[in-house]
């Protein structure tokens, strides 16, 4: 028991207990907003600075986790993140064909709990998507969500600060987010980018006029230090806006709603394990992400009619919610060895002047900016692609280092990987310290579809989640070809000059396989599955009659009144993108669809 306390009381952190004492924001039961904002993750924070600009509107933001300490603001420790009390810490139900490498094939599909969300414990890498991902949303009848329209928004979120971009029409200068090319930059990451281009990916701004080519990282950091949704959009207001209310510590179990009506009018929330209930005159907004929006909405009566029935939830709306759920998948690895020295993120090379250097004179060139050891990005096509020719399938994700870079402490944990794989391809490297990078690689458009559903009815109960990685063998396929093209750049002259090597290494349950064929890296890659936590459509946005869609492109939930789901669970399709930047507009464009219905009445 002692102990469970002591742990509760690191795992909040200082940050928690002083916020707790000096701004403890204990709820009024009964209180009354215009606009309730459940999860004050990355949509949800845009959506409540933008909306209580209006200084009549009265906005509550609720929030299940507590607020962000120096840990997250450190880039380097991303990692280390997963194992605290700001990761929901979700795994997926036994994967038949992926995470054979995990404990019992359970994936590790981590979310962020706390003011700012996941953006607080994510990787901070910034992209936004091609633009053909939102023409087809447009072009499914998602009237509003083309390129044209949401180029603005990803713009009007941007604070860049990327030298050689300055006078670029893809970026802008003025936005509440900094972006900022990774601060911290190895020889590595030099010599991929080098030899990507020397295998003919040209130098490219992949948030700018094409996607495909090699570039460094551009990051949501701000001189080297993480910039979360938290501290760009509400951290800056909180404190001179009397009509913003946000809530810490406060976990929502249900949208309270008129059966009658279909209108939502408050909602049901713990709060230090007592129930309190808000009510919300003009709407309910869930931002609670890509699994707790859909949980809370099933919760609340909205959903499959044969799941809501099994758990004996009484039926307001039946919607396909979490029918279908489609995630980013990709294969951590390969790895390759090289002849360099002092170039691999590991702690033991983190020096005291480097902690002093980067939180006393706030110098960003340090280890500590690096974001978990990413460093640079390549987007390429496949030879098996049957996409237009500027979309993107795949994306090499160049990493300093592997899941030795933290000595088996937190990364490997964080994604449930087994003892017996990290003792035989990591725990050499940890004991050797030899310099190695790793190419992680991501497949942009799977056809794998998953799914999420409710165990029961008790709200504090994890959802039943299950991605079906790789069910849909091509997926396979086009990481296959990923990692032939990352072995293919190892070969060019700038990598070859520091010695690349593939690590020789054999992955345990692939020995029957001879090393390095197309059916040892088949096998890997169900072993080593790795998600980048890009998941999607559990709350899909449709057009009225589409039989997939629970939200218009209004954001409206489909059949009722006065909700409305606003966070990364509606994009329709994995786009060919990680998801952060994309949250952020549609944060943004909720609040345009919200002030554009509200204003005036
Ligand atoms: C480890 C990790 C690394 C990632 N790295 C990157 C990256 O480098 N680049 C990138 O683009 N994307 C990355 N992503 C993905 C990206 O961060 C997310 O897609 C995005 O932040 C999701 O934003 P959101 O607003 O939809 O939800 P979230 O940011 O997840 O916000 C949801 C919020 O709702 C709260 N909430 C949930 N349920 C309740 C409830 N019942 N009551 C009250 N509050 C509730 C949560 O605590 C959370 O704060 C990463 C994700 C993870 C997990």
């Amino acid at each position: 028991q002692q102990n469970r306390l002591l742990t509760q009381i690191e795992q909040l952190g200082l940050v928690n207990v002083i916020e707790q004492t000096i701004r403890p924001n204990v709820p009024k039961q009964g209180a009354n907003y215009d606009f309730i904002i459940v999860g004050a993750g990355a949509a949800g924070c845009t959506l409540a600075a933008r909306l209580s600009e209006n200084p009549k509107w009265r906005v509550a933001l609720i929030e299940a986790g507590g607020v962000e300490n120096i840990a997250h603001h450190t880039p380097v420790l991303t990692g280390q993140l997963l194992q605290t009390a700001s990761n929901w810490g979700y795994r997926t139900v036994p994967q038949r064909l992926a995470c054979r490498g995990m404990h019992n094939n359970e994936c590790s599909v981590p979310r962020g709990k706390g003011l700012g969300g996941t953006s607080s414990i994510s990787n901070m890498i910034y992209n936004r998507g091609n633009r053909r991902d939102f023409d087809g949303w447009a072009a499914a009848g998602n009237e509003g969500w083309s390129y044209a329209d949401v180029l603005p928004l990803f713009l009007r979120t941007e604070n860049a600060q990327l030298k050689g971009l300055e006078h670029s029409p893809y970026h802008n200068h003025s936005g509440p987010l900094s972006v900022e090319y990774v601060r911290y930059r190895s020889d590595l990451a030099r010599a991929f980018v080098d030899a990507s281009a020397q295998a003919g990916h040209q130098r490219t701004d992949y948030n700018g006029e094409s996607q495909l080519g090699v570039s460094y990282v551009q990051a949501t950091t701000r001189n080297g230090r993480r910039h979360s949704a938290f501290s760009a959009y509400i951290r800056p207001v909180r404190d001179n806006r009397s009509n913003l209310d946000i809530f810490a510590f406060s976990r929502v179990t249900r949208v309270l709603i008129d059966e009658t009506t279909k209108a939502a009018y408050g909602i049901e929330f713990n709060y230090m394990r007592k129930s309190y209930t808000f009510k919300a005159h003009k709407e309910v907004i869930l931002s609670a992400g890509a699994f707790n929006s859909p949980q809370l909405l099933m919760l609340s009566g909205v959903g499959p009619e044969d799941n809501l029935k099994a758990i004996g939830v009484p039926l307001i709306q039946p919607l396909p919610v979490g029918r279908r759920l489609y995630d980013h998948m990709c294969h951590f690895g390969p790895t390759f060895v090289t002849n360099t020295t002092g170039q691999t993120l590991y702690p033991s090379r983190i020096s005291v002047a480097d902690i002093i250097s980067f939180y006393l004179a706030g110098n960003p060139g340090t280890w500590l900016s690096s974001i978990g050891g990413v460093e640079a990005l390549a987007f390429l096509k496949s030879p098996r692609s049957k996409l237009p020719a500027d979309w993107p399938d795949i994306e090499l994700v160049m990493v300093a280092g592997s899941l030795a870079s933290d000595e088996g402490t937190a990364l490997k944990l964080g994604a449930n990987i087994r003892d017996d794989i990290y003792d035989a391809l990591y725990r050499p490297l940890q004991l050797s310290q030899q310099d190695h990078f790793t190419l992680l690689v991501m497949q942009f458009h799977p056809k794998s579809i998953g799914r999420l559903w409710l165990r029961d009815r008790n709200p504090l109960h994890w959802p039943k989640i299950d991605p079906k990685y790789f069910i849909e063998p091509e997926d396979v396929e086009f990481i296959l070809d990923g990692i032939k093209e990352s072995i293919r750049i190892s070969r060019m002259p700038a990598l070859q000059a520091i010695g690349a090597r593939l690590l020789d290494r054999r992955v345990p349950g692939c020995d029957e396989h001879e090393f390095a064929s197309d059916d040892y890296w088949r096998c890997s890659i169900r072993t080593l599955s790795y998600t980048l936590h890009h998941q999607v459509a559990t709350c899909r946005m449709g057009p009225e009659g589409d039989p997939t869609a629970v939200v218009s492109p209004q954001l409206r939930v489909h059949g009722m009144r006065k909700l409305r789901v606003v966070d990364t669970s509606i994009i329709p399709l994995p786009p060919t993108a990680h998801t952060n930047a994309a949250a952020y507009m549609i944060g943004e464009k909720g609040s345009d669809l919200i002030r554009a219905d509200w204003s005036g009445k």
